[in-house]
């Protein structure tokens, strides 16, 4: 079995009380990607799972975790998985897929042997791994560089011009409730999610990445009139509550992979706040 961390959902009443450290306790997942190890995070809202891992000296095989209580890890789950790093392979029951840097593979429900390994220790794969409960069994799919959807977001003169690549949504590929993607912001701005939003039928995890040494991200939470803010380092993520904004500014651009789970699968069924009504 594999270790985890649990994470509690809360309102946002008891939120608003909350001081630096316990509002990072509760929402901040710091150290995602651990070599040769698995440890997920298992959060409490939509029971979405969030880990990374980079098999360096070893393979690492899916395993369950006890909370589950399943005999085996996608019993009643689906994955998704995003490579950040070099050359890897996942085999799922025999068949084996190779993902490259950014590159992505959707594993249904039911699949019992999942295998993730490096083509070279001395450049890694970096898998990040999101997890979310599944009704139906649908086929296990590569979603390769082409298969993205990509959009254009924003502008420079509002510090928000960014590229935003669609891998894990219905239109790519079949999925009980997953979502994910890649966001990257362009030279210069430094806004992602901004206009902010919020959906609350559907909770989101953002994971920064290529956030460069010595420069962070400030992340902000909480409801449209009540928000907090978390400075977060390259390779952290953070839960978003179905009430919250998710939205950050970094000190210089970054990358961040966004998974989300709820109620339904439409990408652009947001709420979008004001900008100058947010407090
Ligand atoms: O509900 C959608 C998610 O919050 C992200 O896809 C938003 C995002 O990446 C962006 O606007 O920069
Ligand atoms: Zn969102």
């Amino acid at each position: 079995m594999s270790k985890f961390n649990t994470r509690y959902a809360s309102s946002p009443t008891s939120v608003k009380t909350l001081n630096t450290q316990e509002l990072r306790d509760e929402f901040l997942i710091q150290n995602v990607m651990k070599t040769d190890e698995l440890i997920w995070t298992y959060s409490h809202y939509d029971r979405f799972m969030v880990a990374g891992v980079v098999p360096v000296k070893k393979s690492i095989a899916l395993e369950t975790i006890d909370p589950l209580k399943a005999d085996f890890f996608l019993a009643r789950r689906e994955l998704g998985i995003i490579n950040i790093g070099g050359k890897g392979t996942v085999t799922v029951d025999g068949s084996i897929y190779e993902l490259d840097h950014k590159e992505a593979l959707y594993v249904g429900l039911g699949n019992q042997v999942v295998i993730f390994s490096s083509k070279s220790s001395n450049n890694p794969a970096q898998f990040y791994l999101n997890s979310t409960p599944a009704h139906k069994a649908f086929p296990t799919k590569k979603i390769g560089s082409n298969d993205v959807e990509v959009i254009e977001l924003g502008a420079p003169e509002t510090a928000n011009a960014r590229t935003l690549r669609k891998y894990i949504v219905n239109s790519v590929v079949d999925v009980c409730q997953l979502q994910m993607g890649m966001t990257t912001i362009k030279t210069g701005s430094s806004w992602n999610t901004m206009p902010a939003h919020v959906h609350d039928r559907r909770m989101e995890v953002y994971f920064y990445f290529e956030v460069p040494e010595d420069q962070a991200v400030c992340h902000f939470m909480g409801q449209p009139q009540e928000t907090r803010h978390i400075w977060m380092a390259n390779g952290e993520a953070v839960i978003s509550p179905p009430w919250s904004i998710h939205s950050g500014s970094g000190t210089s651009n970054y990358s961040f992979i966004w998974g989300m789970a709820g109620e339904n699968l439409d990408y652009g069924d947001m709420d979008v706040c004001k900008i100058n009504e947010l407090r």
